[in-house]
């Protein structure tokens, strides 16, 4: 693939972690930025980032961060990006362009709504890639390749943040992945569903088997060899990050979990009366929807395809 060249001269992540540190190693990689400033309100993340050579200035103070930057991305859980907001906007330079990478949108789009953007361009995004792991080791610089990242423009028709929009497109294209644009409740509604509802039945299934009285924590280990060990993988994933994303996408995960606790009652129903056909109809009809996924080149036959990547 043929690279853009130097898209933002200076980068600024806030937060080093498996996505900012992604999104860093695969900047460098590309050759899309020119200098990399990191902020991180963990002091032992600072520190592991110098160690790790992966920026050239680390810092814990977010104005003087990000003062130079063409490019600030924040790379935090989705709770903290409001008062992150209110930090970064008034000390952007003119004409720079601020995105994010959190996994609800309506939340943020909220938060640089509610800061005075008119001098720089805000733009939310979302990468609809990551694996359980968190913290500065975890992150790779091909985690982008082939997946999607949906940006969620602000409402604004100036010519200029359309070409902001584009560039930042083009960056994330740099790194392997498809850009979608999309209205934030509509992404919100979308994530609700292929995302935060089976990490909700992942987190509460893993914790149901520990609890149940006839099932030892030992068989849940030892038999987690089984379909239930992909649902462990998920229930591994940083409980920061996912309190963050339930609190702030509760209206679209409680409207979809209405929905699914219906379709779950419909299959209970169908295996109390025996309702064989019922089940088979079902469960056909969502082997053709994991059949189109991989023939679409989405997803490996084999399971855990990709997922392993990166991790030390
Ligand atoms: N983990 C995943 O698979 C994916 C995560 N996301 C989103 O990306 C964002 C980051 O997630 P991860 O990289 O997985 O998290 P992470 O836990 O690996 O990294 C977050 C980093 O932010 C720092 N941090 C936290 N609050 C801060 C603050 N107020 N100021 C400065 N630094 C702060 C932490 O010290 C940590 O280094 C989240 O909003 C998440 O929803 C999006 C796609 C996938
Ligand atoms: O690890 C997995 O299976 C994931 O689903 C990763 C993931 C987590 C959160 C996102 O907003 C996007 C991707």
């Amino acid at each position: 693939m043929s690279q853009p060249g130097i898209l933002y001269p200076k980068m600024t992540v806030i937060g080093a972690g498996l996505i900012g540190g992604s999104i860093i190693r695969a900047a460098r990689e590309h050759g899309v930025v020119g200098e990399i400033t990191v902020a991180d309100a963990s002091e032992a993340h600072r520190v592991r980032v110098v160690e790790l050579g992966v920026a050239e200035h680390v810092t814990g103070d977010i104005a003087e961060a990000v003062k130079d930057a063409d490019l600030v991305v924040l790379a935090t859980p989705v709770l903290s990006i409001p008062d992150l907001a209110a930090q970064v906007i008034p000390a952007m330079k003119p004409g720079a362009t601020l995105t994010d990478v959190g996994s609800t949108k309506g939340n943020v789009a909220e938060a640089f709504r509610a800061q005075d953007c008119s001098k720089i361009h805000a733009i939310p995004g979302h990468p609809i890639a990551g694996t359980e792991q968190s913290g500065p080791d975890a992150g790779f610089s091909e985690l982008f390749e082939n997946r999607w990242t949906i940006l969620t423009p602000l409402e604004n028709d100036d010519e200029a943040y359309a070409a902001a929009v584009a560039r930042l497109s083009t960056f994330w294209r740099a790194f392997g992945a498809q850009v979608e644009l999309m209205d934030e409740k509509h992404h919100d509604l979308v994530l609700a569903v292929v995302s935060h509802l089976p990490h909700l039945i992942a987190y509460t299934i893993v914790g149901s088997a520990a609890d149940l009285e006839n099932v030892t924590e030992n068989e849940v280990i030892k038999y987690s060899a089984s379909g239930f060990r992909d649902f462990t993988r998920i229930a591994a994933s940083d409980p920061t990050m996912w309190r963050d994303i339930f609190v702030a996408n509760k209206d679209a995960v409680l409207e979809m979990l209405g929905r699914f606790t219906e379709d779950l009652q419909a299959m209970s129903r169908a295996i109390r009366w025996g309702d064989a056909d019922t089940l088979h109809t079902h469960f056909t009809r969502t082997r053709a929807i994991r059949r189109g996924i991989v023939a679409a080149g989405q997803e490996s036959a084999e399971p855990n395809f990709g997922r392993d990547r990166g991790k030390h």
